[in-house]
């Protein structure tokens, strides 16, 4: 029997995505951007690019509904993948392998090219049923996610583009979910990243002394220590998911004098700088001033000799000023499409959750419109960022049906 040809099927598809290089730090836009056109094509959606940022096109897919005067509906991924490290994968990370027990290998393979696939597949599918919505459906692909979205979905949200496309609802990303449950994220942290700084005396490296940079800086990662300590023991006495408390994590340390040793630093000169950053994420219940006062009066006191930088990554309230939190309860009614429509599929969903990193949702909800984090897949590992990400075709199938069922539920639902 001759080998058989390669297929232009849902797998193949989503496999031709997963081997666009779209890993920071120079993630190809170009090619998925046309990749994603010559599909929307294929199914005779229309489609545009807009370019808030020069270099980083975001693309929007648009089925109009039967009723276009109607919300519409948004279903987001982002273009954009983090890094992986090749020599630790078992497979290339853009080669999308697929092994015979079914997993296809890559990054971006949880997080999100399958989501992104999936949105089309599901509209392909739906299309072929002759199904028409009544609510027009929107497909956005957005750049820069995983950087924080500042040249993406931060400046889409704020423009004319987005307005006009009145959404009444939308959903994003979520995480895959190791049980027989699927997961949906009603809101995610809000992420900060701090920078603290120490002065110092210098001086001797054999010498005693108060007031060192090294040693301002220490006592500060004391307190933190004990700030991060304090929320992860909720956590372990099972207070609180990991998500729902402030995490604080040490992400780099910057200090020394450098030198030719073999160090590379000065072994007997105590520096008179000294600097660390974090990687701090906020629940939407905490309260940000709150935390800014902790921050310069017991983490970085300039009595110390201190100073720091907050880098806000996005906004913390909407615009109304409440947290960035969507309902799920039966005052959403989208909330209960949704629900009905995971049961339809014989789908089972978890309690609803924080999601514990952060995705573009943050800055729809800024606007006001209710967004669920949710991506279909149950009985997977957790992967995303991580080595050897993969995602196996059933799950991905099961997800495009999924989807066919959301979409057409959701596109259908006229609000009472
Ligand atoms: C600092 S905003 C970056 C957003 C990123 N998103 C997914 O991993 C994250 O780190 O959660
Ligand atoms: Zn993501
Ligand atoms: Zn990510």
């Amino acid at each position: 029997l001759p080998f058989p040809l390669e297929q232009d099927t849902p797998v193949s598809r989503f496999q031709q995505y997963l081997r666009i290089k779209t890993a920071h730090p120079e993630p190809d836009y170009s090619s998925a951007v046309s990749f994603l056109i010559s599909q929307a094509q294929s199914i005779g959606l229309q489609y545009r690019t807009l370019e808030f940022s020069p270099g980083k096109p975001l693309l929007l897919l648009s089925w109009i509904g039967s009723n276009p005067s109607l919300p519409s509906l948004l279903f987001n991924s982002h273009l954009d993948s983090v890094p992986a490290e090749p020599s630790k994968w078992l497979h290339p990370p853009f080669s999308a392998v697929r092994t015979p027990d079914g997993r296809i290998h890559a990054r971006g393979a949880q997080d999100d090219k399958c989501i992104g696939m999936q949105y089309i597949e599901a509209i392909r599918n739906l299309k072929h049923k002759n199904f028409t919505p009544t609510r027009t459906i929107h497909v956005s692909y957005v750049p820069d996610e995983e950087i924080g979205g500042s040249d993406g979905a931060a400046k889409f949200v704020h423009s004319m583009d987005f307005e006009n496309l009145n959404i009444g609802f939308a959903l994003d990303e979520g995480q895959a979910s190791p049980g027989d449950e699927f997961r949906v994220f009603y809101a995610d942290r809000s992420p900060w990243g701090l920078k603290i700084k120490a002065n110092g005396r210098p001086g001797h490296g054999s010498r005693m002394y108060d007031n060192s940079a090294m040693e301002n800086l220490m006592k500060s990662l004391e307190v933190i220590s004990r700030f991060r300590e304090s929320q992860f023991d909720v956590v372990k006495a099972g207070k609180a998911a990991n998500s729902e408390v402030i995490s604080v994590n040490p992400v780099y340390v910057k200090a020394g004098v450098t030198s030719d040793t073999a160090s590379g630093f000065a072994m007997n000169v105590q520096p008179s700088e000294a600097e660390a950053g974090f990687d701090i994420r906020l629940p939407p219940t905490a309260n940000p001033e709150e935390m800014k006062r902790r921050i310069a009066e017991e983490w970085v006191p300039a009595i110390r000799n201190m100073s720091y930088e907050i880098i806000e990554k996005g906004p913390i309230r909407d615009d109304m000023g409440r947290p960035l939190m969507t309902l799920t309860n039966a005052s959403n009614p989208w909330w209960l499409v949704f629900e009905q429509a995971i049961t339809f599929v014989g789908g089972k969903l978890a309690k609803p959750e924080i999601l514990a990193s952060t995705t573009d949702a943050r800055y729809i909800r800024q606007r006001g419109i209710p967004v669920l984090n949710f991506s279909p897949m149950s009985n997977t590992p957790i992967l995303l960022h991580d080595h050897n990400e993969h995602l196996r075709d059933t799950v991905y199938l099961k997800g495009i049906e999924v989807y066919e069922t959301l979409i057409s539920s959701l596109s259908s639902f006229i609000e009472a």
